[in-house]
């Protein structure tokens, strides 16, 4: 991250960078993450084009820069994997619970891959300083205490599931770090054990396995209940709950379904019948949990919602243990309001081996094994079964890797869950726009004086779209990063921008203005306006005493267009010289000569002009000029201010 690169020589010029105002030290230091170079690197904006089926949303994530060393050895588990010697500009990537060698192929083709399946959380911090992606299943807490030791170097964390809850999201976010999930490929084994835990439980099936290992012959005893006809609540009616609900129909049972944010076509389409909470637990014979552990869901069945429950109901529970509240559904059990319960999940993993619950006899358990079937970790083979279900055609070991090498390579990923999605479409028509956003930020904050705070940042969006059409979040994310990071510590990308700001102190206000142009093009210009500060180039400072610029895209390219009340048109590229002058002939070529005889290339150069005969020469010059060039060119007669800005 280059320091500020101010570097202006007029009379206000060469005082100290300007601040943020009341600016808390950042939650840490540098992160090697820039969502989108888009200048000196040559790496801009990239899609994913992954080549499996799933649709696609994409996220704007991070281009690697891989801080000082990567020397860790490359400590895979299997032999088979193709090893790769470490280098400063390779990530390293570190599985810290078991993943199927399909996806460990990929990530050990991409980076220094590291299985490491036994860590303890102290072990994990030493070593996560030393890690630029984290892959992790259940059974691993990425805690803040995580992303602290991580010391800024991890960019990723993929969880090779659906569950996020093992992640400090909020942490991670404000620590830059992007996560992603694999949301889909191991939906239907989660449903499968769900059914196979609901036939189990209403057969004794595994009570009765274990009787009959114990030498007894107790036919009387494991009598059990028939499921056709039953009423089956689905708590939940996501990717699991649906298939769940689908497989349930075809045993012949009647199934309803609680969620409150499920689309009622969704519903409909399978055949369930959504209601309330209340009416869900209240009716049904078996209840099935589906839904995520949120601060809502947690203990949501405890005993108040165990007695609104029909005496005897069945419970399953394949989705988060922390959803009952443990104690609650033991006394449920003893009180005979719950007959059977059938848990893949607990609260705490593994539970204690004297757990009240699992010893009960009416409780029949798993060790979370939803997600574990061969063709979940791995691949479906069959290709019936490739059509059927299209998009769970990859397994998770594939899908999260794919994520986490996209992620670290600077693709956008379709899979993120703590940073804002952009539909592809939608990035695709803004990304010239993204890289105009961050040159104005840039711009923006080097014209402002230092020891100016900035509070507050208005943007203008002119467009002749419907404010519904134009999703600005991107663009807004960029004009933050452009004017945080040339005066701070800090690397903003998608994840992490809107935290940032706010930490800082800056408040960023949007506003769309309707223009007549034609919605083809989706910004006919942004401005940014810097309030209540002192600039150090007066002639940007518009007529209501903001540092006001306006740029454009013109042909594919971003240009600046407006600066204060001048009109200027200068490509946004290489780095900038804007002078104040007599507007007289002859000023253009006295400053085209002293930078031609020191090879400095201009590459653009435009003017514009005042009704009190000022003019503002806006030159974009290739190289960086020297100091005394700069100099020479403030002495040049009748050049009021001018100012160096790098782009
Ligand atoms: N046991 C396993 O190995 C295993 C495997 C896969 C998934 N899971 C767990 O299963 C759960 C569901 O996974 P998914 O892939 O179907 O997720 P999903 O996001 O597709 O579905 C979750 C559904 O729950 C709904 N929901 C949210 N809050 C709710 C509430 N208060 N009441 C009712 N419904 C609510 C949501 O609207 C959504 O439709 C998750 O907790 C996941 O971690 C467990
Ligand atoms: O949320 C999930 O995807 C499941 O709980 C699977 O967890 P696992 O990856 O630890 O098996």
């Amino acid at each position: 991250m280059a320091s500020s690169s101010i570097k202006a020589i007029s009379s206000s010029a060469l005082t100290a960078s300007p601040k943020l105002s009341q600016v808390p030290p950042p939650p840490s230091k540098p992160y090697l993450l820039s969502f989108l170079h888009t200048t000196s690197n040559p790496i801009s904006l990239k899609l994913s084009h992954s080549h499996n089926l799933r649709s696609h949303s994409f996220l704007i994530t991070n281009v690697i820069k891989t801080a000082e060393s990567s020397s860790d050895t490359y400590v895979s588990k299997s032999s088979q994997l193709p090893k790769q010697p470490s280098s400063d500009s390779t990530p390293t990537i570190l599985v810290s619970e078991k993943l199927g060698e399909a996806g460990l192929h990929v990530l050990g083709g991409f980076g220094n891959l590291e299985c490491a399946y036994d860590l303890s959380h102290e072990e994990l911090c030493a070593k996560i300083s030393t890690c630029d992606a984290l892959i992790v299943r259940s059974g691993t807490k990425v805690t803040r205490q995580v992303f602290e030791a991580a010391k800024g170097r991890l960019k990723v964390v993929g969880r090779a599931g659906v569950g996020i809850d093992n992640v400090d999201l909020q942490a991670a976010t404000e620590y830059g770090c992007l996560v992603v999930n694999a949301p889909t490929a191991n939906t239907v084994a989660a449903a499968e054990h769900g059914i196979a835990l609901l036939t189990a439980m209403s057969r004794n099936v595994a009570q009765a396995d274990a009787s009959i290992k114990a030498g007894k012959w107790q036919r009387n005893k494991y009598i059990g209940v028939s499921l056709v006809g039953k009423t089956l609540a689905v708590m939940g009616l996501g990717k699991v709950g649906s298939e769940v609900a689908r497989r349930a129909k075809g045993l012949g049972m009647h199934v309803i379904s609680h969620d409150p944010y499920a689309p009622a076509d969704r519903a409909r389409a399978i055949g369930v019948d959504l209601v309330s909470f209340e009416q869900a637990i209240g009716t049904a014979d078996f209840i099935s949990l589906h839904m995520p552990l949120t601060p809502t869901t947690s203990k949501v069945f405890n005993d108040k919602t165990f007695a609104m429950m029909k005496k005897g109901v069945r419970i399953i529970n394949v989705a988060r243990g922390g959803v009952i509240d443990e104690d609650a559904l033991v006394r449920a059990l003893d009180s005979g309001i719950v007959a059977q319960a059938a848990l893949d999940v607990f609260e705490e993993e593994p539970p204690s081996k004297d757990s009240k619950l699992v010893q009960h006899e009416n409780v029949t358990v798993t060790p979370h094994l939803g997600a574990s079937t061969k063709e979940a970790q791995a691949r479906l083979i069959s290709p019936t079964l490739i059509k059927t279900f299209e998009r769970y055609i990859e397994g998770v070991a594939i899908e999260i890797a794919e994520a986490v090498v996209g992620a670290l390579k600077g693709e956008l990923s379709a899979t993120a869950v703590n940073a804002p999605m952009v539909s592809s479409e939608v990035l695709a028509e803004l990304s010239p726009y993204v890289v105009l956003a961050e040159k104005l930020g840039k711009l923006a904050v080097q014209l402002v004086a230092g020891g100016s705070g900035i509070k507050s940042v208005r943007v203008v969006y002119k467009s002749a779209r419907h404010p519904d059409d134009l999703d600005t979040r991107l663009l807004r994310a960029m004009i933050t990063k452009g004017i945080i990071e040339p005066i701070s510590a800090s690397f903003i990308n998608l994840v992490n921008a809107d935290f940032i700001a706010k930490d800082k102190g800056l408040r960023i206000s949007e506003e769309r203005v309707a223009v007549d142009t034609s919605p083809e093009c989706p910004v006919a210009s942004i401005q940014v306006h810097i309030s209540n500060v002192e600039s150090k180039f007066a002639s940007c400072v518009s007529e209501n005493g903001n540092i006001s610029i306006e740029g454009k895209v013109k042909y594919g390219k971003p240009h600046l267009t407006l600066l204060g009340s001048f009109g200027v048109d200068v490509s946004l590229e290489g780095n900038l010289i804007l002078c104040r002058q007599v507007d007289h002939p002859g000023m253009i070529g006295k400053v085209g000569n002293i930078l031609g005889t020191e090879n400095v290339n201009v590459n653009f150069m435009s003017v514009g002009r005042t009704v009190q005969k000022k003019a503002i020469m806006a030159i974009g010059v290739d190289e960086e000029p020297k100091e005394e060039l700069l100099n020479k060119i403030g002495k040049v007669p009748d050049i009021e201010e001018f100012v160096f800005l790098k782009l």
